[in-house]
């Protein structure tokens, strides 16, 4: 499977539609791969709260629109990052915000395989737990090629391997992790995706942003991690796209001459 991790960078200064406009540029020029993979809110801004409402949009939203037809024309498989999605049937979480952080993914043809609405909300009180619902269901993919399943979450996501054993017991071999993680705990970044691969013996795909937007440095450093704990690639701070060649068989040849996850303790 050849993956391209798009690690986007942006500022305040750019207008939505044109970063929109030059992300689907992106994923067009990754084309021979099988997987592209974007941030968590690239689009509306990762720390731009201000801006959410204004900015959100259904998963057929323009965003949604330009990423399936970015999908379809290079013929690759996209993790398109997260939108704040506001449902156009007005329908409202237990606390009533009405907005969700929702990653989409697309087929190759362009069609809207499967979304995420991100479990665990990062602010503490401010931020998305303010201003948006929590997601409640674990979604898992078909990865391209029959190369096994990918969980999915988002960013601050990480934190919680609970989650993640979630994804590995409904049988998960990778992660794919879209974010807008700041430069500040960087390290916990690598360090957490590292050991997500570890623990749950699965294949960690993790697409951070880089730039500086809403005051916020972002941390770069995406990611993509075998079972071994051995990083295949890795990230700078800048925009960059990693291109990656990874044999899915990593993940049961390793599970099998390894074989932790079998002294598991339920
Ligand atoms: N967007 C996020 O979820 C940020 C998470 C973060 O900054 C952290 O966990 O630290």
């Amino acid at each position: 499977m050849r993956v391209a991790v798009i690690q986007v960078g942006y500022g305040d200064a750019e207008p939505v539609q044109e970063r929109v406009e030059r992300v689907a540029a992106l994923v067009r020029e990754q084309a021979g791969h099988d997987l592209a993979v974007l941030p968590e809110l690239w689009a509306p801004g990762g720390f731009a709260y201000r801006e959410w409402d204004a900015r959100a949009e259904p998963v057929d939203g323009p965003t949604a629109q330009a990423m399936a037809a970015a999908a379809r024309d290079a013929g690759v498989m996209l993790h398109a990052g997260s939108i704040v999605e506001r449902p156009t049937t007005g329908e409202h979480g237990p606390e009533g915000r009405g907005l969700w952080n929702t990653s989409l993914v697309f087929s190759p043809a362009g069609e809207l395989v499967a979304t995420y609405r991100k479990i665990h909300r990062f602010g503490f009180g401010a931020g998305e737990p303010k201003l948006m619902d929590a997601g409640e269901d674990v979604v898992l993919v078909d990865l391209p090629g029959g190369q096994g399943r990918a969980g999915l979450s988002t960013c601050y996501d990480l934190r919680f391997p609970e989650l993640y054993r979630r994804q590995l017991d409904a049988g998960a071999t990778a992660f794919v992790i879209p974010a807008a993680w700041p430069m500040a705990r960087v390290r916990h970044w690598t360090l957490l995706a590292h050991a997500r691969a570890v623990e749950d013996q699965c294949l960690v795909i993790a697409c951070n942003t880089a730039g500086t937007h809403a005051g916020t440095e972002m941390g770069g450093h995406s990611q993509v991690v075998l079972p071994t704990g051995e990083a295949l690639a890795m990230a700078g701070a800048e925009e960059q796209v990693l291109s990656v060649d990874v044999d899915l068989s990593v993940v049961s040849d390793y599970r099998a001459s390894f074989p932790v996850l079998e002294d598991r303790r339920l």
